[in-house]
C-alpha cells in the first residue's frame, strides 16, 4: 500500500493536532514504573502550527516558540536531534512553533509537535524513513508520539504502544481548558490512583462505557478540573477527562451546539469546539 505523505498547508504550516483519550483504564503497574493501560485515541481539528526553514550550517534551532520551554528542551528540537542520531544526518533546520494547544492539558500537544517534526524533517532532509521507523524513534520521546506519527484513531493497550486502528463516529466536542496544568507523571505516581481496573472490551466501549481512572485523583488535586466537570454536567452534557487531564470535554450532536456550549463556558476555561477525526489532520487536510 502506498504511504500517505503528510504535507504543509497552503501557508506552509505543518499541523500538529490535538488528541482526546475517549476513555482511560489503568490496569496495573509494571516493574519499571510505567502503567499498563487501555485507552482510545481520536484526533481533533485543532492544532499547533509548525514552520521549518532548512539551514546550511548544520545547526538545529528553535525560532518562535513557547517562552516557558527552553529551546533545547522543546520536543520539536529533541525530535530533530533524535532523527539526526538515528540516521547519522548532520542537516540543520530552524523550527518555529505557533502554540495553540495548552501544555499539561491531556491533549498531547507536545507529543504531536514531536511527531509532526519527525514527519516534516524526514521529508525536508530527504531521509526516506518509513512511518514505523519514525514511530519507533518517537516512542523514546514520549508514550503518545507514535499515535501522532501513525495518525490513525486507535484502541491502545500495553503501556500505550499496542495499537489497533478503529473507525469511530466523528462527532463534535466541546473542550474546556482549566487554568492549571496537570503533570502526567504526578498523576501516575499519586498513591491514591487505583491501578487494578479490569479490562473492558471494544464492545463495552462502543456501548458507551467511557471510564477514566485518573479522574478521581485529578479532580481531588485540581479544583478547577472538578469545577469544569460540574459546569458541563449542569449544562446537561456528559463530562469526560482526556488522558491525565486537565482538559475536560463532552460530545455534542452538532457544530452549533458544541459552539453554543463553548460560548457559554466561564471565561477562565478558554473553551473551544472541535470535530473528532479518525485520520489525523496532519495527513487529512489536503
Ligand atoms: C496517559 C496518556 O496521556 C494517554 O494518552 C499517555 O500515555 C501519556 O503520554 P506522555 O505524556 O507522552 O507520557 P510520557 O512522557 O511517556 O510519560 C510521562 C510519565 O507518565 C507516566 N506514565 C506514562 C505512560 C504510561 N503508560 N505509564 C506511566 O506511568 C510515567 O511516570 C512517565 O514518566
Ligand atoms: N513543543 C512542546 N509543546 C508542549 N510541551 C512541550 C513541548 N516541548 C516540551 N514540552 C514539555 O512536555 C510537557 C507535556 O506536554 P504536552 O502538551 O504533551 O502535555 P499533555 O497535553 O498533558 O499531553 P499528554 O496527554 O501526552 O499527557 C509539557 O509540560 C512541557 O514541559
Amino acid at each position: 500500500m502506498p504511504q500517505i505523505v503528510p504535507r504543509p498547508d497552503a501557508d506552509g504550516a505543518w499541523l500538529a493536532p490535538a488528541k482526546l483519550n475517549l476513555m482511560l483504564r489503568v490496569l496495573g503497574r509494571r516493574a519499571d514504573g510505567y502503567h499498563s493501560l487501555q485507552t482510545v485515541f481520536q484526533f481533533l481539528d485543532r492544532a499547533d502550527r509548525l514552520y521549518f526553514t532548512p539551514r546550511s550550517d548544520g545547526r538545529v534551532l528553535r525560532g518562535r516558540g513557547c517562552a516557558e520551554i527552553a529551546p533545547e528542551q522543546d520536543l520539536v528540537v529533541r525530535a530533530a536531534m533524535a532523527l539526526r542520531a538515528a540516521t547519522g544526518s548532520g542537516a540543520g533546520v530552524e523550527i518555529a512553533v505557533e502554540k495553540v494547544l495548552p501544555m499539561g492539558g491531556g491533549l498531547g500537544g507536545g507529543s504531536s509537535d514531536a511527531a509532526t517534526a519527525l514527519h516534516a524533517l524526514n521529508q525536508l532532509w530527504g531521509l526516506g524513513l518509513e512511518v514505523e521507523r519514525l514511530a519507533e524513534i518517537g516512542l523514546a520521546l514520549g508514550a503518545d508520539v507514535p499515535v501522532f506519527v501513525r495518525g490513525q484513531a486507535c484502541w491502545a493497550e500495553g503501556v500505550g504502544e499496542e495499537m489497533t486502528p478503529v473507525a469511530l463516529p466523528e462527532p463534535w466536542y466541546v473542550v474546556l481548558i482549566p487554568p492549571e496544568s496537570v503533570s502526567t507523571a504526578a498523576v501516575f505516581n499519586d498513591p491514591e490512583l487505583t491501578r487494578d481496573s479490569l479490562p473492558i472490551t471494544m464492545v463495552d466501549f462502543i456501548a458507551g462505557e467511557r471510564p477514566n481512572d485518573c479522574l478521581r485523583v485529578v479532580a481531588k488535586r485540581y479544583p478547577t478540573v472538578a469545577a469544569a466537570f460540574d459546569w458541563l454536567a449542569a449544562m446537561e452534557v456528559k463530562p469526560q477527562l482526556t488522558g491525565t487531564g486537565g482538559c475536560v470535554f463532552a460530545t455534542l450532536e452538532s457544530a452549533e451546539t458544541a459552539q453554543a456550549v463553548a460560548g457559554r463556558a466561564p471565561r477562565q476555561y478558554r473553551a473551544f469546539a472541535a470535530r473528532g477525526h479518525n485520520r489525523s489532520p496532519l495527513f487529512a487536510w489536503q
